[in-house]
């Protein structure tokens, strides 16, 4: 990281009170990591009162799905930026034996639930709602949360990746760490430029190049997917309305693809009005999104605290915002929290479901979205 440049206000006088990363984000274009630690933010709305006066010079880390719901944030002392996907310097760690997962809740609940999200849907209580299981793994020894980014970013096309300590880092506490690689830009902002890369609506990957392409074209084409994706573009187009002077929809999604899936994808910019608006505002804004809430926006959200009230950091969002406001904010998915004491995963994995969903699909897109986190485990 030596030949790295330096973003944001770093004052020289300060010394760093931990040296543990904490935060990186490793995106295709470059890597972002906050070395040492200033200040911890657990409220949101704290952190972001110090940086519009001036007493945090750049935030990093972690909000939770739920908006009402503690954050973990760092100012650091450092944030440091390098080219190209993240590059493991602590070397390769011994692979740890990591057993069978285990599914929370199984598949055959897991369909129920969606029945049961359908029924509700059917009786209007909202169009959409993204639900989500977990699957917990226990490691025969200490895990390390970094060697499993590494994987992580190795195993996906594009290298993403990130990992974020959730919790104060200083006090040499062991904390659970959020690791993970996504493929869905939340927001970034340069400038007043901002853009967004919403995903929404799936289909896992075909074993052969024909039936992979057949599968992705078969995406393009559904009703129901376009449908699941069309509230995740309109909602962004609502929220980012009113802070920006021009914006950027296009009419139709794209096809975009991880190592696992396909989506659908719509890449969204904008001129914002004001430099006053924040990386970290923009994302406050707009989350949490319906690709991982649903439509409309209270509605679902009351109904994900009464059914997945366990969903901490899973579908929240990672990510940085420096001294000038610029920043990168993924939503946090395809990820695993990895426990304090280092042998217990809990990776998670949810889907939209919308009128004309099929309980079963639902089931094996799950599956489809665990491997990303599964396959770096169990290689
Ligand atoms: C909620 C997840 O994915 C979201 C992002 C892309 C596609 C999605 C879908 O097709 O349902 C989800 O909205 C997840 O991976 O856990």
């Amino acid at each position: 990281m030596a030949t790295g440049q330096v973003i944001g206000d770093v004052a020289e006088d300060s010394q760093p009170t931990s040296e543990a990363t904490g935060f990186v984000l490793s995106r295709p274009s470059g890597t972002v990591e906050g070395r040492g630690v200033r200040q911890y933010f657990d409220d949101p709305a704290a952190a972001r009162d110090a940086f519009r006066e001036g007493r945090v010079s750049a935030l990093v880390g972690a909000l939770p799905f739920d908006p009402d719901g503690p954050c973990s944030l760092v100012e650091p002392v450092e944030l440091r930026s390098t080219p190209g996907p993240w590059q493991n310097s602590g070397g390769r760690a011994a692979q740890v034996r990591v057993g069978e997962p285990r599914y929370l809740p199984a598949d055959d609940v897991h369909a129920q639930n969606v029945d049961r999200a359908l029924a509700s849907i059917r009786e209007g209580a909202f169009d959409k709602v993204v639900l989500s299981r977990r699957a917990v793994l226990a490691a025969d020894s200490e895990l390390d949360p970094a060697d499993l980014l590494a994987r992580l970013v190795a195993g996906d096309p594009a290298g993403n990746g990130y990992l974020v300590e959730l919790g104060d880092p200083r006090g040499g506490v062991a904390h659970p760490v959020l690791v993970g690689s996504s493929p869905e830009v939340l927001v970034r902002r340069r400038g007043l430029h901002v853009s967004c890369h919403p995903l929404a609506g799936s289909a896992a990957r075909g074993a052969t190049p024909d039936e992979d392409t057949a599968i992705s074209e078969g995406l393009l084409g559904s009703e129901k997917d376009s449908r699941e994706h069309a509230l995740v573009v309109d909602y962004l187009r609502r929220a980012l309305e009113p802070l920006c002077r021009a914006l950027e929809v296009p009419e139709r999604p794209a096809l975009t693809a991880t190592g696992q899936l396909w989506h659908l994808g719509t890449p969204i910019v904008g001129t914002l009005k004001s430099p006053e608006v924040t990386a970290f505002d923009l994302a406050r804004a707009i989350h949490p999104t319906p690709a991982v809430c649903g439509t409309p926006s209270e509605s679902s959200l009351a109904y994900l605290r009464q059914v997945e009230p366990e969903r901490g950091f899973y579908a929240g969002t990672v990510g940085w915002c420096d001294a000038a406001g610029d920043g990168e904010w993924m939503v946090a998915i395809r990820c695993a929290e990895v426990a304090a004491d280092r042998r217990t995963v809990t990776a998670h994995a949810g889907g939209g479901i919308v009128a004309g969903s099929d309980p079963a699909l639902e089931v094996a897109e799950t599956h489809a979205k665990f491997r990303t986190v599964l396959s770096a485990l169990r290689p």
